[in-house]
């Protein structure tokens, strides 16, 4: 299916740079990036490893604001939004980490996410919702009740997935999120994100080392040498 190429931006980086300092140096791993990621597309970002994907992840996901630029969300400066509103009503992240809450389940896990970002379920309820949510990425009810540090690290990641679908914002990022999984559940995910973009019209961004992802994405941008170039898939 070929994205849709006239949706407004849900996500633009208008000139943005970023550096890291400390006492001894400064690393400026962004240099001066201009990029829009709309709704309705799946977006790649490929790149060396320490060529600034996380650092460019969590300036888009409001984690970081950056040293130059601005990010905007619907044409709205996210400093003037709120980092905290941004991440808590629009967005949802794929943490490379997980960042599970570990003295909880995998179901309070996805159920408390819903409540932060007050995602409202069309029927059953959150925990339905969740439960549902969970299965489709391949963890049944026994699994989802179970404590998150009791599962392999594949299911923790499949839980994690799990819980950003469950928000139900406009953009969902992801750093690395299919590299704890074999190839059939990896693909599993691959299709939901492919889903969420072309059924549910949201913008999915996505880190990746994996050339097989990006090949399934509508756009893959890469970073090399603190900048970004940008490819349109064609299917
Ligand atoms: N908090 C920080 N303080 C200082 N330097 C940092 C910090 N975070 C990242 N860096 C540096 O910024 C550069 C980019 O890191 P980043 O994690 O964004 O790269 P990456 O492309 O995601 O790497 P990988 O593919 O290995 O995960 C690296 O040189 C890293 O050492």
């Amino acid at each position: 299916m070929t994205p849709p190429t006239a949706t407004p931006p849900a996500l633009r980086l208008d000139g943005v740079s970023h550096t890291y300092a400390d006492q001894r140096r400064r690393t400026t791993v962004l240099k001066n990036i201009d990029c829009s990621f709309e709704r309705g597309t799946f977006h790649t970002i490929l790149g060396p490893s320490g060529s600034g994907k996380t650092t460019l992840l969590s300036l888009a996901s409001g984690l970081d604001a950056p040293t130059r630029g601005t990010v905007s969300f619907d044409g709205q400066d996210l400093a003037r939004l709120g980092l905290g509103r941004y991440r808590n009503k629009h967005c949802s992240t794929v943490f490379q980490q997980y960042n599970l809450l570990t003295y909880m389940t995998a179901l309070q896990n996805v159920t408390t996410a819903m409540e932060i970002t007050g995602a409202k379920p069309a029927q059953g309820g959150r925990k339905a919702r969740a439960l549902q949510v969970l299965e489709s990425v391949g963890l049944d009810s026994d699994t989802a009740r179970r404590g998150v540090l009791r599962l392999s690290g594949g299911q923790q990641q499949r839980v994690a997935v799990a819980r950003a679908l469950a928000c139900d914002v406009d953009i969902l990022f992801a750093d690395e999120p299919t590299g704890n999984l074999d190839e059939d559940t990896a693909q599993g995910v691959i299709d939901i994100f492919r889903d969420l973009a072309h059924g549910q019209g949201k913008c999915v961004v996505v880190v990746t080392h994996s050339q097989q992802l990006a090949a399934q994405s509508d756009r893959v941008h890469t970073l090399r040498k603190g900048k970004l170039t940008e490819q349109v898939n064609t299917r």
